[in-house]
């Protein structure tokens, strides 16, 4: 299977000299194309140094970043800026929609930003999909947290990017809701092909992911396949998450 993004050897080193802090240390990983992976770790081990590397938000200090087989150390910034609004997805655990605009406006917004016509057709499939066709020109605050986080996800979907990421999408939700907002990260998967790469620290969370990277203190000690929440949260018993 091919990757949609693929780390080779990445380091990223914040601050010089005794203070420098090592986050990530040579990370390989290849994240596979059409599949949910979750990243997850102890607080400070590098997962979302790892997500913004991953995603061209953040530059490694050494080591390479290729999405779809673009290089991207070495971009200036306006290209790299461009290829996350072409091609990459975000939705963050602060849904962070735009409070004046409606619904549709706020999922159409990165069209706009990247000078693109709305495809009518899928962006009423997407609205359709995450549940909120009837509530196109609804403002953010008339809608309840699970229902702004489906916001988030639809405009994240809505220029059919390679990979969609997301930092603790459902940190904000109470249980049932988060459980909503990952069944359909899933189903996103699933049923329209997406690629989505998630930081949590929620084991029910990352046990909708096809695959869980375990990082520790920058690197990555283990990868698990199909995972169930009583085995991740053991897992990360053993990485001393919990202690
Ligand atoms: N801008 C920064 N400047 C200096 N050090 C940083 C910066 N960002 C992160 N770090 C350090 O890099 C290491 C990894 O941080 P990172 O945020 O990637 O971890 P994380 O696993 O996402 O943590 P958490 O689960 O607490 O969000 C930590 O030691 C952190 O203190």
């Amino acid at each position: 299977m091919s990757d949609a993004v693929e780390l080779d050897a990445v380091s990223r080193v914040y601050g010089k000299g005794r203070g420098a802090v090592a986050a990530l240390r040579e990370v390989s990983v290849g994240l596979p194309r059409g599949r949910f992976t979750a990243v997850m770790g102890p607080s400070g081990s590098g997962k979302s140094t790892l997500l913004h590397c991953a995603a061209g938000l953040d530059r490694p200090t050494a080591g390479q970043v290729r999405l779809g087989g673009t290089e991207l150390s070495g971009m200036g910034e306006a290209r790299l800026t461009e290829l996350r609004r072409q091609r990459i997805g975000f939705v963050f655990q602060a849904f962070n929609l735009v409070p004046s605009l409606t619904v549709e406006q706020n999922v159409t917004l990165p069209l706009r930003l990247a000078r693109r016509r709305a495809d009518r057709a899928w962006l009423g499939e997407v609205l359709e999909r995450v549940g909120l066709g009837a509530r196109a020109s609804h403002r953010p605050a008339q809608l309840s947290g699970g229902q702004q986080q489906r916001v988030a996800i639809a405009r994240a979907l809505v220029t059919r990017p390679e990979v969609v990421f997301g930092d603790e999408p459902t940190g904000a939700l109470d249980t049932m809701t988060a459980r909503e907002v990952l069944r359909l990260l899933r189903e996103t998967v699933d049923q329209l092909g997406q690629t989505v790469v998630m930081v949590t620290h929620d084991p029910v969370a990352a046990s909708y992911a096809d695959t869980v990277l375990y990082l520790a203190d920058g690197r990555i000690v283990d990868t698990m396949h199909t995972p169930s929440a009583e085995a991740v949260a053991e897992r990360m018993t053993r990485l001393g998450a919990y202690a």
